[in-house]
């Protein structure tokens, strides 16, 4: 199984703030959700995968390494999606079609017809005029109708009604049963990642927490509810974060193994939900700091 994103001791500073020796393979074939809290560098990172930001240090390769002059060919082979304006804002939809369809040698035009009357995106608004959903759906039509190998999309659902967010987890599961298609996408939303990802990259200030199939979570980690007996110096460091209340703990493990072992009889031991995984991971770092 090959990375068709392959990131090595990446590292970008902004001032206080730096995403730190990322190293890190995305694989072909699946889909990827990059998640993590406010300011975690999940942008950052996709910015520098897409050569729209240069990373200080670290190197960034895709599709196995082409080499510089090979640049617009890899270009060609990636869908980006954002809602960040990429495009001419006083342009209609129709025109800006036509200024990037000759871009692409694998356009195809049936194919974005099919997604324009889907996505009900009307040709002659103005790209300024259109919402932050509208953005989002033109982007995707542009991305899904080049033929891209590899679709990169920062927070694609976010600003989507319900329905449509629906509608496009559905259609991105059906894009990837090509299995030389592959999907990365940023999201804030857990529920996305329950839904549709096959792996998930988890970053919090600039550093990867984990990189990890998403099955294997559930074998990974362990969520604890108990008395606050249970803790004492030892046991709390056996934990990645812990919430306390006047009445006992909640607290994850990284090692479900060794969790079971000191507290399946004394204390109630759950499968934690990503959500769960996520936020003990990012308080348990601020209690580091
Ligand atoms: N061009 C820039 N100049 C200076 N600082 C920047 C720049 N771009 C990002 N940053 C800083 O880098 C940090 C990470 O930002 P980034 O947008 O990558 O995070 P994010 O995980 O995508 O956050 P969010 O979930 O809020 O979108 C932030 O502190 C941000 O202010």
């Amino acid at each position: 199984m090959s990375d068709c994103i392959r990131l090595e001791h990446v590292h970008k500073s902004y001032g206080s703030f730096a995403v730190q020796d990322i190293s890190l393979g995305i694989k072909e074939g699946y889909i990827t959700g990059l998640i993590g809290p406010n300011g975690a560098g999940k942008t950052t990172l996709i910015q520098m995968i897409m050569g729209m930001v240069r990373p200080d240090r670290g190197d960034i390769q895709l599709f196995g390494g082409q080499n510089k002059e090979q640049e617009s060919a890899v270009k060609e082979r990636i869908g980006y999606v954002s809602d960040e304006n990429i495009y001419y804002e006083q342009l209609t939809v129709k025109q800006m079609k036509k200024v990037i369809a000759p871009f692409y040698s694998r356009w195809d035009e049936d194919t974005y017809v099919k997604y324009q009357e889907l996505f009900r995106l009307s040709p002659g608004k103005k790209i300024k005029d259109l919402s932050k959903g509208m953005k989002i759906k033109f982007s995707l039509a542009i991305a899904l109708s080049h033929g891209a190998d590899l679709l990169i999309m920062d927070e694609p659902t976010s600003g989507l009604d319900p329905v449509f967010r629906r509608e496009l987890l559905d259609l991105l599961t059906e894009h990837i049963q090509d299995e030389k298609k592959s999907i990365l996408f940023s999201t804030h939303n857990t529920t996305d990642l329950d839904r549709i990802a096959d792996y998930i990259v988890f970053v919090n200030d600039g550093r990867v927490v984990f990189s990890e199939m998403k099955e294997a979570l559930a074998e990974k980690y362990l969520l604890v509810k108990g008395g606050k007996e249970l803790l004492d110096r030892d046991t709390r460091r056996l934990f990645v974060g812990i919430r306390e209340s006047a009445h006992g703990f909640e607290g994850l493990m990284g090692n479900r193994a060794e969790g079971e072992r000191y507290f399946k009889d004394t204390a109630i031991c759950e499968t934690p939900t990503l959500e769960e995984i996520m936020y003990f991971s990012v308080k348990g770092s601020d209690l580091r700091v």
